[in-house]
C-alpha cells in the first residue's frame, strides 16, 4: 500500500476485523499490532513508527481495559480522546484502528471471564502495588493477539514490567509473535510521556521531571560502585523531599530478577504518586565489576 492511497479504517466489530486481516494475510502481508488505551502522545506514535518498519499493515488497538484497573483506580477518569487519537493514528500511517466496546471483548462480564496469569515476573513492583493489574493486561493482550494474530507487536519500555510479562506470556503459550520493546519517549525536561501526566497541575508538572532526574543521579552513583541499599534509601528520601509518595524504587536485573554480584546490566524502576497521578519510570544501569583483592 503506497502512502498516496492510504486511508485508515476504524473497526469496532470483531468479525469485521478478522475478515479484513484474513485478506491481508492471504496477500502475504506482515501484520504488526500496537495495543494502546488511547489519549495518544509521541510515545504511542513511536510505537506506530516502529511497527511500520516491522510490517506491511499496522493495526493499533484502542481499548481502556476495565480488567486491569483496581477498585478506586482511575478507570472512569482515564482520558478518552477518540477523534484526536484517530487523527494522530491516520497521520502516523496506521492502517487499521481497532476500537472495540467493553461488551464486545467481555460479552459475559468481567467476573465470568477467563483470565491469563503470568507468574513470577508479574509479581512485585507494579504487580505488588496494583494487585490483579497484570492479569487484566495479560488477558486483554492475549485476546488482542488471538483476534489480530500479528507477526509482531510493539510495546513501550516505559512499562518495563508489562513488557517482561508479555514476553513471558508469548514464550510460555508458544505464540508465534515477535515482541519489540520501544525506548521511552521523554519530554524535553526528561519526564516520560504518559497519558496520566495530564492529571498533573502546573506546579506538579514542574515537579514531575525530578522522578527522572533522581533516577539519573542514582544510576550514576550505582555505576560508581556505591551500595544499592544506600543509593535506594537516598533515592526514596529525595523523592519524598520533591513531593512524591514512592510506591517502589528498586534495582533489578534486566529480567527483573534480583541483582547479584555477577549482575552487570541492571534496571532501576520507580513508581511514585504525585498529586492525583501515579507515575512510573525506569533507567538502565551498568554496574561496575566488584573490586577484587
Ligand atoms: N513515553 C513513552 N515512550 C514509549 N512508549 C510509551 C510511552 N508511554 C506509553 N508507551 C507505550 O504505549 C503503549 C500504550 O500505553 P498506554 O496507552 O497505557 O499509555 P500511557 O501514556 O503509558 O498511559 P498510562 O498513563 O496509562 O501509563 C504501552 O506499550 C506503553 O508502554
Ligand atoms: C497493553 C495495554 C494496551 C493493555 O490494555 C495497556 O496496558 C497499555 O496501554 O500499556
Ligand atoms: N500503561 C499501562 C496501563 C495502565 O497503567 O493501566
Amino acid at each position: 500500500m503506497s502512502d498516496s492511497d492510504f486511508s485508515m479504517r476504524t473497526l469496532r466489530d470483531i468479525n469485521e476485523l478478522r475478515a479484513t486481516l484474513r485478506e491481508h494475510r492471504l496477500n502475504g502481508q506482515r501484520i504488526a499490532l500496537v495495543p494502546t488505551m488511547g489519549n495518544l502522545h509521541a510515545g504511542h506514535l513511536a510505537l506506530v513508527a516502529e511497527a511500520r518498519q516491522q510490517a506491511d499493515i499496522v493495526v493499533s488497538s484502542l481499548f481502556v481495559n476495565p480488567m486491569q484497573f483496581g477498585p478506586g483506580e482511575d478507570l472512569d477518569a482515564y482520558p478518552r480522546t477518540f477523534e484526536a487519537d484517530q487523527t494522530k493514528l491516520t497521520e502516523a500511517g496506521c492502517h487499521i484502528l481497532f476500537a472495540p466496546t467493553v461488551s464486545a471483548l467481555y460479552p459475559n462480564g468481567l467476573t465470568a471471564q477467563t483470565r491469563v496469569h503470568v507468574p513470577e515476573v508479574g509479581e512485585g513492583l507494579c504487580g505488588g502495588s496494583r494487585p490483579g493489574h497484570f492479569d487484566g493486561v495479560s488477558t486483554v493482550v492475549s485476546m488482542l493477539f488471538n483476534l489480530v494474530q500479528p507477526d509482531v507487536a510493539c510495546f513501550g519500555e516505559k512499562d518495563y514490567q508489562q513488557l517482561a510479562v508479555i514476553r513471558k506470556l508469548v514464550a510460555d503459550l508458544h505464540m508465534p509473535i515477535e515482541i519489540i520493546g520501544v525506548p521511552i519517549v521523554r519530554a524535553d525536561d526528561g519526564l516520560a510521556l504518559s497519558s496520566r501526566n495530564g492529571y498533573l497541575s502546573e506546579q506538579e508538572r514542574a515537579t514531575a521531571p525530578s522522578l527522572y532526574t533522581t533516577l539519573c543521579t542514582l544510576r550514576d552513583a550505582l555505576a560508581q560502585g556505591e551500595s544499592a541499599e544506600q543509593v535506594l534509601q537516598r533515592g526514596k528520601i529525595a523523592l519524598y523531599d520533591a513531593g512524591f509518595t514512592p510506591d517502589y524504587l528498586e534495582l533489578r536485573d534486566t529480567h527483573l530478577g534480583p541483582v547479584t554480584d555477577a549482575t552487570r546490566h541492571a534496571v532501576l524502576l520507580a513508581a511514585a504518586k504525585l498529586g492525583p497521578a501515579r507515575l512510573i519510570d525506569n533507567l538502565s544501569v551498568q554496574l561496575p565489576c566488584a573490586a577484587t583483592d
